[in-house]
């Protein structure tokens, strides 16, 4: 079912519809073109996303998990940054705002299981969302909240994202965590640690603070010295398969993956 509503995606993203370009004119989606975006992720160290591509001929290749998360919040948070991030693990040089929604995949190991995450990254823009809104919301294994923590106003929008999600029947089975963005900017900073995590204890959420472009950053209390966004997701993601959602993947394709042009 899934995997027939990606291939409309991916034949209308292919047209050019609804795809964020980013400074070097590539596309920054990893798993979903056959752009270089695999073979950034390689150069940027993050070896786990095409681990499991070639698989024993002799054998039955294992189902691949997927994981459906999207990620919502107003414009400019930084949702963009923080899926490019994980998934092609770099910040992105330029980008613009998301029409409709964009995807992002990366292949991860976890307890010997190959798991595929997949970050739908929504258009923060009303008029960027409307048609599509209701698609975000099926089959959602997993939602993150991002505002903008230079940005009160971002912040105050939390509630409409959690009633949206509420008016497409997201139960609250479904795990939540709340992000806030852009903690390199520590001297514009408008909403506080303390505010934030009251707001995420009121809707039974973990909260992390983090920078999509300096996850290392001193204003991430979250993970010390290591790469914050990485374990944000890798959080989501332990969560989910300890929860053992539905199996809704292909076997993994047996080309092998050289993802230039
Ligand atoms: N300083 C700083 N800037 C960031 C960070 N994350 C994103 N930005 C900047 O914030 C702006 C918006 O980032 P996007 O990732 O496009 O925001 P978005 O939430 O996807 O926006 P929409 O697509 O309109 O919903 C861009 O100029 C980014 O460079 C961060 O962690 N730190």
């Amino acid at each position: 079912m899934i995997a027939l509503t990606l291939s409309g995606w991916r034949r209308r993203l292919k047209k050019g519809w609804s795809w964020k370009k980013f400074g070097d004119g590539r596309s920054a989606t990893v798993s979903m073109s056959s752009g270089c975006g695999g073979r950034r992720q390689s150069e940027s160290g993050s070896s786990a996303e095409f681990s499991s591509s070639l698989t024993s001929s002799s054998l039955p290749p294992p189902r691949t998990r997927i994981f459906k998360i999207i990620v919502i919040g107003d414009s400019g948070v930084g949702k963009t940054c923080l899926t490019y991030r994980f998934c092609a693990g770099k910040f992105p040089e330029k980008t613009e705002a998301t029409i409709g929604v964009d995807f992002r995949e990366r292949l991860v190991e976890i307890d010997g299981e190959n798991i595929k995450i997949q970050l739908w990254d929504t258009a923060g823009q009303e008029r960027f969302r409307k048609s599509m809104v209701q698609h975000y919301y099926r089959n959602v294994h997993a939602v993150v909240f991002v505002y903008d923590i230079t940005n009160a106003a971002s912040f105050h929008s939390l509630p409409a994202w959690i009633e949206e999600c509420k008016q497409h029947a997201l139960g609250t089975e479904v795990p939540r965590i709340l992000v806030g963005n852009k903690c390199d900017l520590q001297d514009s900073v408008q909403v506080n640690t303390d505010l934030a995590q009251q707001f995420a204890d009121a809707h039974s959420m973990p909260l992390f603070e983090t920078s999509a472009k300096n996850p290392n950053s001193q204003g991430d209390r979250n993970y010390g010295n290591s790469d914050h966004v990485e374990a944000i997701f890798m959080t989501v993601a332990h969560k989910l398969k300890s929860q053992k959602p539905l199996v809704l993947s292909q076997p993994p394709e047996r080309r092998p993956l050289c993802w230039c042009p």
